[in-house]
């Protein structure tokens, strides 16, 4: 006789493939009924199941057999297609399309018009809060919250953004990359060193500044200053021994975030891995250094003491604890009938809360940009020569700590440096694709090529950055690739295109070619059409950070450049000697193969998480004082 459990086991997947098909069914249905171009796929991309195991296959199969019809469907089930595949699928199936699942109706949108009404219609059009489960570990925030929750916590967070404080950003910045570039180089600054590690360094360069200039933590570097990685409370009062550094403890917290989000704390403490009591560890002591500094801040706020900084903690404390104390209790009965808060102040949670989206939001994005801006130069010479014209013409022979932000900042952003910044944003936007939904309440009416479309309610939509700022309606080439022989050159990073005149209206194009040999002041670079260039999101939920981000990394790029060239390491192909005894004929064919290597392991490595990164590989640089390069001059035109 068929046991229960064999009848169990057997229906089970009956069940799953049955349930399957009426959901695919019944979305489809709702796709018909959209008036938007759709896909039908069999998975859904985020599908946890399919992610553990048929993500790599999926990935591989596309990659082998990229004409076989099947291929189709399987690449918009591999999460990385938007980064592997950028604007193609879009010149397939239309600026905005659907994909359909059993799961969901999911909208990829690259069309500027389109992505203006969705970043407008901020309540039809609300983050996908399910998404944000993890970055609300320690309280709520600006970056997980809506309607009137969100716009109190970004009234209370915005004032320590303001443009006085892009000042600190700059200092702090200048400050933290000497240190970097002292470990990049070595003692004696001949430099030579290959840096393997480049987003580990980049990642501890940008989680400084945030902790400098953002929240008054002023750290140091590790082999580079005598009390690197110090390891001591953040408050006098405090008598807790730490096991950890600040930045150890939220760099482990970080790399461990759905694992302390799922397991208790005491579990993991006690678990038989090492892993799990390190993530534990982790999450403990950046908890107590987050605890620490409030008491710290909130002595200031009673006491009316000013600190140092943006004190973004500082600013959130004080609007708790300045004049008057509100217990979280106070707080909830500040909710109205309908559930709109009416926000005197934050909560204590949710000042940790923000102190730590803040934290996160605040350095793995420039982290990244930092990374892939630093390859992209390497592999294009040119742009590298451009960019050091232009930082000789702005600061001269000025040392570093006479650059000064109020005089410096707007002819380096109307520079080759402001113009290498935004096409790095451009081509690799670090959030590729911007998450939203349409509202849970009702399906939505957009506008798309003039006709009514209606928007499922709860559909997920993906504003796809990369897609949107590689489409030829809205973006001005310089000519046919270079790299893959393409009919334009928008899928390349070419930061000379910044100084085409405005030509997206049909007017002629034209690139002045003096400002982008370096040399002039333009006064300023190609004005995107609105909606078109969204690496910091637009419209109100528009990023918070983003003049912070920009000061940092152009400050930086002005910092390395300014005496260094950066070129590929080709340590694993040829070692020092061998390079030296090299003509330039032979350095010209290892260097090219050499960028083969890099834009594979970028194309093939690069993962999306919350950001997309290198996970999976690297590319290994060197910094080389200028005038003593060993490759990229032999390929200046
Ligand atoms: C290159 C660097 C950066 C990029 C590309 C970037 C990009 C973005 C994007 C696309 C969003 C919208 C996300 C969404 O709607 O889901 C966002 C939001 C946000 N970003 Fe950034 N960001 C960067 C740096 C920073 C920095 C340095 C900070 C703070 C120090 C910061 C703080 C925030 C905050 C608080 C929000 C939420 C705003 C809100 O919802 O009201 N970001 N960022």
């Amino acid at each position: 006789m068929v046991s229960a459990v064999t009848v169990f086991f057997l229906a089970l997947p009956a069940y799953y493939i049955a349930s399957s098909a009426i959901g695919l069914w019944r979305n489809i249905q709702i796709a018909k009924r959209s008036g938007l171009p759709y896909r039908v796929i069999p998975v859904y991309a985020f599908n946890p199941i399919w992610l553990l195991t048929g993500r790599k296959f999926g990935t591989w199969f596309v990659t082998a057999y990229p004409n076989l019809w099947i291929s189709k469907y399987i690449l918009l089930m591999v999460p990385e297609w938007a980064w592997r595949y950028g604007f193609e699928p879009f010149a397939e199936y239309g600026d905005v399309f659907m994909t359909v699942s059993p799961v969901n109706c999911h909208i990829y949108i690259a069309d500027r018009e389109v992505i203006t009404q969705i970043t407008a219609r901020r309540d039809d059009f609300p983050k996908p809060a399910w998404m944000y489960r993890t970055v609300n570990m320690f309280g709520r925030n600006v970056v997980t919250t809506e309607g009137s929750e969100w716009k109190f916590h970004r009234k209370v967070t915005s004032p320590s953004f303001g443009e006085k404080n892009n000042a600190l950003v700059f200092r702090e910045t200048i400050r933290q990359g000497g240190m970097m570039l002292r470990k990049w180089t070595g003692e004696s600054g001949n430099a030579g060193i290959t840096i393997k590690d480049v987003l580990e360094d980049t990642m501890r360069l940008s989680l400084h500044v945030i902790s400098g200039a953002g929240f008054g933590v002023k750290l140091q570097w590790p082999g580079v200053t005598e009390d690197g990685d110090l390891i001591r409370p953040l408050s006098k009062e405090s008598t807790h021994r730490h096991t950890l550094s600040f930045k150890d403890a939220l760099a482990g917290l970080l790399h461990n975030l759905l694992v302390v989000l799922v397991f208790p704390k005491w579990f993991l403490a006690n678990a038989p891995f090492k892993w799990a009591r390190k993530a534990a560890e982790a999450s403990t002591e950046y908890q107590t250094y987050m605890n620490e500094l409030f008491v710290e801040k909130r002595k200031q706020a009673m006491t009316g003491e000013k600190a140092d900084g943006m004190d973004i903690m500082g600013a959130l404390v004080k609007n708790s604890y300045g004049p008057e104390t509100l217990s979280d209790e106070k707080q909830k009965q500040a909710t109205t009938p309908n559930g709109d808060v009416e926000r005197q102040a934050l909560t204590d949670s949710e000042i940790l809360g923000n102190a730590f989206v803040f934290l996160l939001a605040g350095h793995e994005t420039s982290a990244g940009s930092l990374h892939y801006v630093l390859i992209l130069l390497a592999l294009h010479p040119d742009s590298q020569r451009h960019m050091q014209k232009d930082i000789d013409r702005i600061f001269g022979d000025r040392p570093v700590d006479e650059w000064d932000y109020n005089k410096d900042i707007t002819a380096m952003q109307t520079s080759m440096l402001g113009a290498v910044m935004q096409e790095e944003l451009r081509v690799v936007p670090p959030v590729v694709n911007i998450p939203k939904q349409v509202s849970d309440d009702s399906d939505q009416v957009v506008m798309y090529q003039g006709k009514q479309t209606v928007w499922p309610k709860g559909a997920v939509i993906s504003l796809s950055a990369l897609a949107l700022q590689r489409n030829p309606k809205y973006w001005p080439s310089t000519g046919p690739s270079k790299v893959t022989g393409e009919d334009n050159d928008l899928a390349d990073f070419v930061p000379e295109r910044w100084f085409i005149k405005n030509n997206v209206n049909g007017e002629e194009a034209g690139i002045d070619a003096s400002a982008a040999a370096a040399g002039k002041d333009t006064g300023r670079l190609f004005y995107p059409l609105k909606g078109s260039y969204i690496p910091f999101s637009d419209g109100p939920r528009s990023c918070l950070g983003k003049r912070f981000a920009q000061v940092e990394i152009m400050i930086l790029l002005a910092m390395i450049f300014k005496n260094y060239s950066v070129e590929l390491a080709v340590d694993e192909a040829a070692d020092d000697e061998a390079v030296e005894k090299m003509d330039d004929k032979e350095r010209i064919a290892l260097y090219e193969q050499q960028r083969v290597t890099a834009r594979s392991t970028m194309k093939n490595c690069s993962e999306i998480g919350i950001t997309i990164r290198i996970k999976n590989g690297y590319v290994p640089i060197r910094l080389v004082p200028r005038g003593k390069e060993r490759f990229i001059h032999l390929f200046e035109h």
